[in-house]
């Protein structure tokens, strides 16, 4: 488990990371999601020991990063996945790792076949390409076979193949029962990828529930009801609309209805005799339910 206590980072005047508290529990992945600039890459360095928080604290399994002895065993992170000199070859890169850390030597060709790096170990990191470079980073993260994983950006510029790879293996280590922290700026993919949301904008906490619950709660997402009967599709959106329900119609017999569960509907329709042709749920997308929550915190908005 990772613990964010008010943790609050400023450089100088501008306030990075402010007041956020957060449980991001195991078992599952919990994606960290935020317009450029909202402070996602200062709080993991600061889960990570790397930027010293201004207040607050941020815990692993319980410690903070400096408390930890061997921390590779506790946590593996990806952050910056090209920040390895480019000279150091994969297997002599892990080995250090390794070494320095207490983990057998053993351990660095099984974390290499695991990436899919087996064959090219021997070469040099400054010739890897941005998808192999990644790999690295999380064979990397990997070594000390840790409980608790970090991935800031993960899929960015990776083929397809490289997307699903990652995502499957982010899946499978929260599977493991492992707590996985993850950032991306790609929302179809957190849909795919993620079990909990961390939501924040200008380093506050805006958002932190499952998946789910958040693209539920867009207004985006309605229960859309069809029928023959003109006017009474127009009454039944009457009458849900006195119930507190907001109803929408953009062409005669249709309604789009949100803030009322689809059962209720149902039974409206039924006691008040309306025939329907369709009764269905209209899903929102994570974008669209992040787009909604992070209106007012995006940094760098077109006019
Ligand atoms: N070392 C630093 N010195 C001064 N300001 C910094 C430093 N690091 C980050 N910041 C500022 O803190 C704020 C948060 O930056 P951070 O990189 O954590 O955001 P982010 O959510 O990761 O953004 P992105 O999605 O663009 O990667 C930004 O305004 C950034 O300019």
């Amino acid at each position: 488990m990772i613990t964010l206590e008010r943790l609050t980072k400023r450089f100088g005047a501008r306030t990075a990371v402010d007041d956020l508290s957060a449980e991001i529990t195991a078992g599952s992945v919990t994606g960290f999601l935020g317009p450029n600039g909202a402070g996602k890459s200062t709080t993991m360095r600061m889960i990570l020991g790397l930027d010293r928080p201004t207040s607050g604290r941020a815990l692993i399994g319980g410690r903070p990063y400096q408390e930890l002895r061997y921390p590779l065993r506790e946590v593996g992170a990806l952050l910056d996945a090209k920040a390895l000199h480019p000279g150091r070859r994969a297997r002599t890169h892990l080995r250090a790792l390794a070494r320095s850390h207490g983990i057998p030597a053993a351990r660095v060709d099984d974390v290499l076949e695991m990436v899919g790096l087996g064959g090219v170990e021997r070469q040099r990191a400054g010739t890897f390409s941005l998808g192999m470079s990644q790999r690295l980073g999380i064979a990397a993260a990997l070594i000390g076979d840790p409980g608790i994983l970090l991935f800031d950006e993960p899929v960015n510029g990776l083929d397809p193949d490289g997307v699903l790879w990652i995502r499957t293996l982010i899946r499978s280590l929260a599977a493991e029962g492992r707590t996985v922290f993850v950032s991306s700026h790609l929302m179809s993919e957190m849909e795919l990828m993620a079990d909990q949301l961390v939501v924040i904008g200008r380093g506050r906490l805006i958002a932190h529930a499952p998946v789910a619950e958040v693209i539920a709660a867009s207004s985006q997402a309605a229960v859309v009801v069809r029928g023959p009967d003109h006017e009474r599709i127009t009454g039944l959106g009457r009458h849900l609309a006195a119930a507190g329900a907001r109803v929408e119609s953009e062409e005669e017999g249709r309604l789009l209805v949100s803030g009322a569960p689809i059962e209720d509907v149902g039974l409206a329709a039924h006691r008040l005799g309306v025939p329907l042709f369709e009764l269905s749920s209209r899903r929102a997308s994570l974008e669209q339910a992040y787009m909604e929550l992070t209106a007012d915190s995006a940094q760098f908005t077109a006019s």
